[in-house]
């Protein structure tokens, strides 16, 4: 079976080398714009073949991974659907977000080509090829999003041997969950890292002392600032509606420390405490 992987960074290496430990017959043909990234994956035995360009390869592909930031999936999809593809071809995707991806491959769709649109919880604050884990999938989330059942069963099959934790749901309801999950956390990590730079020119020595707190809350504040650019650009309209949340929130704290009301600071964090607690049963 050659499976196509379009980007071989951390999500498409560690989904091609995943693949490639649990299926015998799986050839892996590494694509990527990178030249240094596919001299590595030959030397490391994780593609059978390598090529920059996806569409000399595409005819060619039983599966065809697309794992590139969302904006090159959404350009390749449109490509793809003019392309010469065996008639059997199955297209999927790594993409954090997925209405728009969807749209873009509705002609491909529409012309009858399988295409499932995948997404998995699970990945590091690294890029690229380095950061490769055969394990990085391992019992994680992983949304799947298609109408035909015969499409998101091939592709549960192809991934079998990961023991995903597979969740079939639609574009909207994923992208709904994904801007508080993901976009908003990010957002916040991010604002909190740099709110603190003031204080950190004041007081250099700041980080030494940072507790469990300030590093959890941070931890994605080091995120790839292009991807999370794509991320957030391909979900705009949830994202706005969690940071309007979240500001909402913000504006009671603040009120309630500006009345200087020790209940209403003691209900904000009461009420946090209590969701928090309901929360850890299915974390
Ligand atoms: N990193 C994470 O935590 C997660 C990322 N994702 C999604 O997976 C996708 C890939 O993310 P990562 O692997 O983390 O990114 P990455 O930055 O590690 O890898 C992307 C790879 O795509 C290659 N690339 C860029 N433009 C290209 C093009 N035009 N043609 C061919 N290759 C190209 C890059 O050279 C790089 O090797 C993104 O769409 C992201 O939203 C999904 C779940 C988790
Ligand atoms: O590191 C974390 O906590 C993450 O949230 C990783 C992550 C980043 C992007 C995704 O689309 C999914 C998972």
């Amino acid at each position: 079976m050659r499976i196509v992987v379009n980007g071989l960074g951390e999500m498409g290496a560690s989904l091609a080398l995943a693949i490639k430990n649990g299926q015998e017959n799986a050839e892996i043909i590494g694509v990527d714009l990178n030249v240094k990234t596919l001299q590595r994956a030959k030397e490391i035995g994780l593609a059978d073949e390598v090529n920059t360009d996806l569409f000399a390869v595409a005819p060619t592909a039983d599966v065809i991974i697309l794992a590139t930031p969302i904006h090159i999936i959404i350009d390749s999809l449109h490509k793809l659907s003019h392309a010469d593809l065996k008639s059997t071809v199955l297209i999927t995707d790594t993409g954090s977000t997925k209405k728009q991806v969807m749209d873009a491959a509705d002609e491909l769709i529409k012309n009858g080509t399988s295409f499932v649109g995948g997404h998995a919880m699970a990945g590091t604050a690294k890029a690229g090829i380095d950061a490769l884990d055969a394990h990085l999938y391992d019992s994680a989330p992983y949304f799947l999003v298609s109408e035909n059942q015969a499409d998101l069963d091939r592709l549960r099959n192809l991934l079998s041997s990961l023991h995903l934790n597979f969740v079939e749901t639609t574009a909207k309801k994923h992208d709904e969950m994904m801007a508080m999950l993901s976009d908003l956390p990010h957002i916040v990590a991010a604002s909190l890292v740099n709110a603190s730079s003031l204080t950190l020119a004041n007081h250099p020595e700041l980080p030494q002392y940072a507790a469990g707190g300030f590093k959890d809350t941070t931890r994605i504040g080091g995120a790839d600032p292009q991807m999370w650019t794509d991320i957030l650009q391909t979900n705009r309209d949830a994202t706005l509606e969690a940071i309007e949340l979240y500001q909402q929130q913000i504006d009671t704290l603040k009120q309630a420390l500006i009345n200087n009301n020790s209940t209403e600071i003691f209900d904000f964090f009461a009420a946090s405490k209590q969701t928090r607690m309901t929360m850890e049963e299915d974390f």
